[in-house]
Parts: C-alpha cells; structure tokens; sequence
C-alpha cells in the first residue's frame, strides 16, 4: 500500500514481494501454533483474574488487552499486562487508522482508485504516507528489541523471521500486518461473543453443563479439555459466523481471464476484476442456516453433541490469501472463552446510556456494529459475576500460582 488501501487492493496481483516470507510464517504458525498455548493459558487467566478485580467494570478494555497481548508476546516477546503500556498504545492507534484508511467511505481514492494517478500531495495520499511512516517507526523498533532480546528473551516469531535471511523490510512489513491482522479481530471475536451473551443467553447453561462436566469445580479448563469440550468449539464457529470480524471479506483481484458457472449461467471474470467474497452472505445464507440471525451454537452439533463435520467457513478468507493465523486464533478464542464460562454468569448491566440517560439498549442491528471494513460491536456494558465464590477463590489461586512461574513463559531479557 504504497498510496492508499486500495491500491493495496491492486497491488496483490502483482508479484508479491512479501508471498515468500508469508509462505514461511504460514508454516511456521502451523507448526509452533501448539507451543503457545501455555502463554495464551497464562493471558486468558490474567483476564480472567482482571474481570474478578472489578467485575467487569473494564471488561471491554480487558478483551482488547488480552487479544493484543496474547499476539505482541509471542510474535514480539512484549507482554503486556494491564493494557497501558505505550507500545501497546501505538500498536492499538494505528490499527485504529488503518482500519479508518481501509474504511470504502474514508476516502474517494477507495471508491474510485484510478484517481490516484493524480499527481502531488493529495490528501489520501499525504494520510497513507504519514500512516506507512508512524506504522514503520514502530515496528523498526518493536522487531529490533525483539530480535536482540531487549524485549523478552524468549523465541519470538520476529526472532524466527529474521534468522530467515530475508530482506529486513519483508519482515518488518510482515510482523506489522499479522500483528495488525490478529489483534482486532480476535479483539471483536470476544465482545461479539459477550453480546451474544447477553441477547441470546438461552444456550449458556448447557455450554456450563458441558465445561463443568469435564472440568469439575476445583480447577479452571486447559487445552488439554479441547477435544473433549465441543460445546465450545460450536460457540467459536457460531461467533464468527453470526457477526463475522470481516463482514464484506478482504477484497482479492483475478490474475487471469476467468469464468464461473453459477445456477446454469456462466459469468465472465476479466483478468484484474477486484472481488468481494461477502462473508456476511455466505455465512448468512438462509438454506445453510436455519434462523439464521438468531446466535445459536447448537447448529454446528449433531444429535450425539459431537462437532458436525461438513461446515467450510469462509470467515478466515479463501485461497493462497486465506489467514494464515487460524490455528493461533481458534486457541485464543476457545482458551478465553472456557475459561469466562467457568468462572462467570456474564449479564446485562443496569449502568444508565451516558448518552441517553437511560437504561442501556441491547441491540444486534448493524446500529451496534462499527466499520465497514471490520465489524466491531460499539462498547457496551457487562456484568461478569462469579458462579461461586470457590470458583473466583479458585481463579485467583491458579493466578498467584501461575504469577510464581512467570519467569519461565517470559524470560527476563537477555543481557547485551
Ligand atoms: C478471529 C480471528 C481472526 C479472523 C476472523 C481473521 C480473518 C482474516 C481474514 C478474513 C483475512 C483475509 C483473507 C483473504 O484475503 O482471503 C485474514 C488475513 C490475515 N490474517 Fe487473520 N484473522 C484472525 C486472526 C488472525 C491471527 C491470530 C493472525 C496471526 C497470528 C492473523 C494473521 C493474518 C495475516 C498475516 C493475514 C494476511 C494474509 C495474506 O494476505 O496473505 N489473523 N485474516
């Protein structure tokens, strides 16, 4: 994106500079995505300690620091305990602009992108290149400290990329879009998992039943529970399906001349046509899915509880594009997620709208949503109770317990 996002658009279709390093960190994350699960275990029970201290007071604020913190430590060794540490603050403000830039209705340049053989500091232009030179900035710095240890000293996927010989901007632009790519929309996985919490709380007790059958009361869940638990699985597929993170999907561009076939007719597709793949249609399909605006995970279950086999998801894109972090993803959102329904019975807040000064309206209509690029829930209010008070006492003594080891899943930095 040398311009503006939509030249990003036009850009994929050329040669990718980055496709080789992204090939590498694809198979990487694939392969390693097992070992982070201790520190997503360690994040997930921070979270939760968080939302005992206040019950949930901050809650959305705690989703947004435990989705970025789970990827800044293990792509960058920066561990990021309350949410206000001023790297973090960065990482968060341009995610916030480029989603902005990315946004159809930002600016004329990405509705009609042939504008920008206009000459001269246009005012897309001059917002693109101020974007490209903050997000550079950061991230020159954020790799250099994780690369020489100043960060954490653990394996970081910055560390592996750079043992990687390839061009250091490749793998500054790389940490930079994954890093991007996975903070917010795990971030918005997790408060659309908590709105339908609280708008379609029917399925709640039997997911409880579910975790609590294997997980007893005397322990919160681990991953080792995953394939035993496939109520939660169901909950993930139905949380990305019913408010997809990226509802109109990531526009792709045809390489070659092409046709498609669909109900009888052929369609031509001339080579450069950019294409949306709508997730929200897909996923929103009527025939496929029954009720198809109503949150209900059980649609993923057979008659036996046991996850049904035939769902392709179009919710991670599609093709040699498709989003390489699913196997990191999944983890952060089924750790979270078991580990909330363990400890809380989440509910609405009787808080006041400061905006109205009445009590605060739930909703699930586009109103609620933000962006056009990604789609976000606007903050709302929760009440994250604890089920038992063994259950937070418990919580709490996994937490000082965990705390103890800290220094094994994050090591001090190294000595220069
Ligand atoms: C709920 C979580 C997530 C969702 C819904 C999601 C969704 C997506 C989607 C729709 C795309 C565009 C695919 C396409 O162009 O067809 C994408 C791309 C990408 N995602 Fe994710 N993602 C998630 C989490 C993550 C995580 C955790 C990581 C990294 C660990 C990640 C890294 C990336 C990268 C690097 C790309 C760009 C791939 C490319 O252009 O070749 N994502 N993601």
């Amino acid at each position: 994106c040398r311009f503006s996002p939509c030249v990003l658009v036009i850009s994929r279709a050329r040669q990718n500079p980055f496709h080789c390093a992204k090939a590498n960190f694809r198979t990487h994350v694939g392969r390693s995505a097992g070992e982070t699960e201790p520190l997503q275990q360690f994040e997930a029970l921070l979270n939760v300690t968080h939302l005992l201290n206040d019950g949930g007071k901050n809650w959305f604020h705690d989703m947004d620091r435990v989705s970025a913190s789970m990827v800044l430590t293990v792509a960058l060794g920066l561990h990021c305990p309350t949410g206000e540490e001023p790297d973090l603050k960065e990482v968060i403000a341009c995610i916030a602009e480029l989603v902005s830039l990315c946004t159809p209705s930002a600016s004329i340049i990405n509705v009609l992108p042939f504008l920008d053989i206009i000459p001269g500091p246009m005012p897309w232009r001059k917002r693109a290149q101020a974007y490209r030179k903050r997000e550079d900035i950061l991230y020159d710095r954020l790799i250099t400290n994780a690369v020489s240890g100043k960060a954490s000293g653990m394996h970081t996927w910055a560390s592996v990329l750079a043992s990687e010989d390839k061009p250091e901007g490749d793998q500054r632009r790389l940490m930079n879009q994954l890093t991007t790519g996975a903070i917010e929309t795990t971030a918005l996985s997790l408060h659309t998992f908590v709105l339908a919490c609280i708008l379609y709380p029917h399925w709640i007790p039997r997911a409880q039943k579910e975790i609590d059958a294997i997980v007893g009361q005397n322990r919160l869940p681990t991953f080792k529970d995953r394939p035993r638990i496939p109520y939660i699985e169901a909950i993930i597929r139905e949380t990305l399906r019913w408010r997809p993170a990226a509802r109109f999907g990531v526009p792709h561009q045809s390489t070659v001349d092409d046709s498609v076939e669909y109900h009888g007719k052929e369609y031509f597709i001339p080579q450069g046509t950019i294409i949306f793949a709508v997730t929200w249609a897909i996923e929103h399909e009527q025939k496929r899915f029954d009720d198809h605006d109503a949150f209900r995970p059980e649609r993923f279950l057979d008659n036996n509880g046991n996850l049904k086999s035939d769902y392709e998801t179009s919710v991670f894109g599609f093709g040699r594009r498709a989003c390489p972090g699913i196997p990191f993803a999944e983890r952060s959102l089924w750790i979270n997620i078991a580990m909330m329904l363990w400890t809380f019975n989440i509910r609405k807040s009787d808080e006041l709208d400061p905006r109205t000064g009445l009590s605060f309206k739930y909703d699930d209509s586009d109103a609620s949503f933000n962006g056009e690029f990604s789609s976000a829930p606007f903050k709302f209010p929760a009440v994250f109770e604890p089920r038992s008070v063994q259950r937070a006492e418990v919580a709490r003594q996994e937490w000082a317990e965990c705390e103890k080891n800290l220094n094994v899943l994050l090591p001090q930095p190294r000595e220069r």
